[in-house]
Order: structure tokens, then C-alpha cells, then sequence
């Protein structure tokens, strides 16, 4: 019997496996294959992706992310919210260190963001602007507020790693309502010679100062209902062209709702902060033979965030 908590940041969902006290003595392959049938949207779970929470050597616990097609991803902001919920519950803190494939990150418990809605602050880190890190393979060191021939004529990306990859673009209303997203995101997405490992696609809308809009389309998964990681990467993106500043706390709607986030830069590092929900939505346990729900408990935690979510459309609304 698998034993999992159903949870979201922003409307990203994932399902939240604890490895600490259990030795379910999963294999590479177990977790993999656990990612692509328990997320499958087809069946009674479906979710974005599994978190796995194992101890650590390093931090109070280690967070580890699979996509909704079994690939393994070194970062997930909105996941990460939600594990730093867990881990600082189970052990009774309000902040802690948690081990990613590449970084020991920060986290702690802020204030809610919405009435009765537990809203978790997670460090973004570490950032790189080399395009090898992402890796996109074209003949320069960095891509900034550029095209990327071969991929669209008509848009300018930046591209970064947080530490995993993102390419982001600022386009028109008119444009994220079109395919275009979908159709450049498929592209580097499946074979092809820019991303051999393929990448995180967002398109950014600016609101109003302070307030920016992203869409992603993620790598492992296609559209979700908002990436951690993108709308980290789209704050600081309109930091550099001095939309934003860094230190300032931007709104960032999604088709989930809504996050906040704050670029620091320090010695000429950037990290990000991001502040969100942390939402549980049912306990279950699955039967590992036949993957199928056994038992259900409900935490009645989503009316208050639906609160949030609709200010967030209201918002989207009017702009
Ligand atoms: N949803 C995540 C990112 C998950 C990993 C991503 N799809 C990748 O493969 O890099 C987030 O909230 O950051």
C-alpha cells in the first residue's frame, strides 16, 4: 500500500509520496513508472507530477521531483512549496533547509496569503544565464531579450536556468491567447537541435507594475496550471528590463491563481523568493498492484483557496 497526500501550488498539482519513515524500497525505474501511471490524467489521482520526500544528510529532508512523464526534474517551485509544508509540519518547525538534486534551498512558513489558505516562502536558487546550464546549444555564452533563429521570427526569449531549464518571452494578450506557445513549446520539446533535454516554455504578459501574468507549458508535462519555477525565472526577467525591481514584491497570476515573488541579487547572484499556497486536497492510499485508490480522505482545505483563485480571475479579468 502507497500512502500519498493529493496537494497543489497554484493549481500545479502533485502527488506526495514519503519515503522518510517508510522504506517502500522503490527502484529508479519503480519511481518513473509510478510518475507516468499515478499522474496519468486518465485515471481516479492524475496530478503534474510526484514528490518524493526522503531524509537527508544535508537539509531536514530531500525533495525529489518527477514529471507526469516519468522524467526527473532537478526543481519545482510550486512542488517544493508544498513539500516544505509537509517536511515543517511533520517536524514540528516553521523554516528548514531541503536538499534538490542541485541546491540545499530555504524554507519557511509565511503569513497566509488568503484567508485560511497556508502559504509556504521557497528559495529559487541557484540562477544561471549560460545556456549551456540549460543546456540550449547555439554559438554564444548567454541569451538575453533575444531571438533564437530557427524557433520564431517574431518573439524575443531569455533563457536561464533556476537550476532547471526555462525560456521566457514577453508577448501580447493577442498572443498568448493564440497557438504559438504550443506550437514553439512542442517543438523544443520533442526532438530537436536548440534543447537536447528539452525546456520550460512561458509566455509573460505585464499587467500593471508589480503585476505580471505567465502561462506555462513545462517540459515532462505540456500546459499546467502555473510553474514555480517559470513565474520565478518571469519576475526576474522584468527585473532586467527594469519592469520590476529587484526587492520588490511582484503579483504573478497564472490560469491557477496567483503567487508572489521577490528577486534578490547579492555579489552578482540572483535567487528568487516564492510565496504561495501550499494546499492539500485528499490523503489516499494506493494499492501498489493495482494502482488503484483504497481509501480516500478529503482536507477540505480548497473552499478557501478557491477564494484566491477567483480574486485572481477577477483580476485576469480586467486586464
Ligand atoms: N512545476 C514545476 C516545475 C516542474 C519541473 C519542470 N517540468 C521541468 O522539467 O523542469 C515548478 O513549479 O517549478
Amino acid at each position: 500500500m502507497i500512502e500519498l497526500i493529493k496537494c497543489h501550488g497554484s493549481g500545479n498539482d502533485f502527488l506526495l509520496i514519503d519515503e522518510m519513515d517508510r522504506d517502500y524500497g522503490f527502484t529508479e525505474e519503480n519511481r518513473a513508472e509510478l510518475a507516468k501511471s499515478l499522474c496519468s490524467r486518465e485515471t481516479e489521482l492524475g496530478a503534474d507530477g510526484i514528490l518524493f520526500i526522503l531524509t537527508s544528510e544535508q537539509g531536514a529532508a530531500r525533495m525529489r521531483v518527477f514529471n507526469s512523464d516519468g522524467s526527473e526534474a532537478s526543481m519545482c517551485g510550486n512542488g517544493l512549496r508544498c513539500a516544505a509544508r509537509y517536511i515543517c509540519e511533520k517536524l514540528g518547525v516553521e523554516e528548514a533547509i531541503v536538499e534538490t538534486m542541485k541546491a540545499n534551498l530555504q524554507v519557511k512558513k509565511e503569513e497566509d496569503l488568503f484567508s485560511g489558505v497556508p502559504t509556504y516562502n521557497v528559495e529559487i536558487s541557484p540562477v544561471s544565464f549560460r545556456i549551456a546550464d540549460l543546456p540550449l546549444i547555439m554559438d554564444q555564452e548567454e541569451l538575453i531579450q533575444e531571438k533564437i533563429p530557427g524557433l520564431s521570427d517574431e518573439l524575443t526569449f531569455t533563457a536561464l536556468a533556476v537550476p532547471n531549464p526555462h525560456i521566457v518571452a514577453i508577448v501580447t494578450k493577442d498572443q498568448v491567447e493564440s497557438d504559438l506557445q504550443k506550437e514553439l513549446s512542442e517543438k523544443v520539446n520533442g526532438p530537436n537541435e536548440l534543447f537536447p533535454d528539452g525546456v520550460n516554455v512561458s509566455f509573460i504578459r505585464l499587467l500593471e507594475k508589480g503585476e505580471i501574468y505567465v502561462r506555462t507549458f513545462e517540459r515532462g508535462v505540456g500546459f499546467t496550471n502555473a510553474c514555480g519555477t517559470a513565474m520565478s525565472s518571469s519576475s526576474l526577467v522584468t527585473c532586467l528590463i527594469g519592469e520590476n525591481q529587484v526587492g520588490d514584491s511582484i503579483s504573478v497570476y497564472n490560469n491557477g491563481g496567483m503567487v508572489q515573488c521577490v528577486v534578490h541579487k547579492v555579489n552578482e547572484h540572483y535567487s528568487i523568493d516564492l510565496i504561495g499556497n501550499a494546499t492539500y486536497m485528499y490523503k489516499a492510499t494506493v494499492d501498489a498492484a493495482t494502482l488503484k485508490v483504497v481509501e480516500k480522505q478529503e482536507f477540505n482545505e480548497q473552499a478557501a483557496y478557491e477564494k484566491l483563485r477567483e480574486h485572481a480571475q477577477t483580476v485576469l479579468g480586467t486586464n
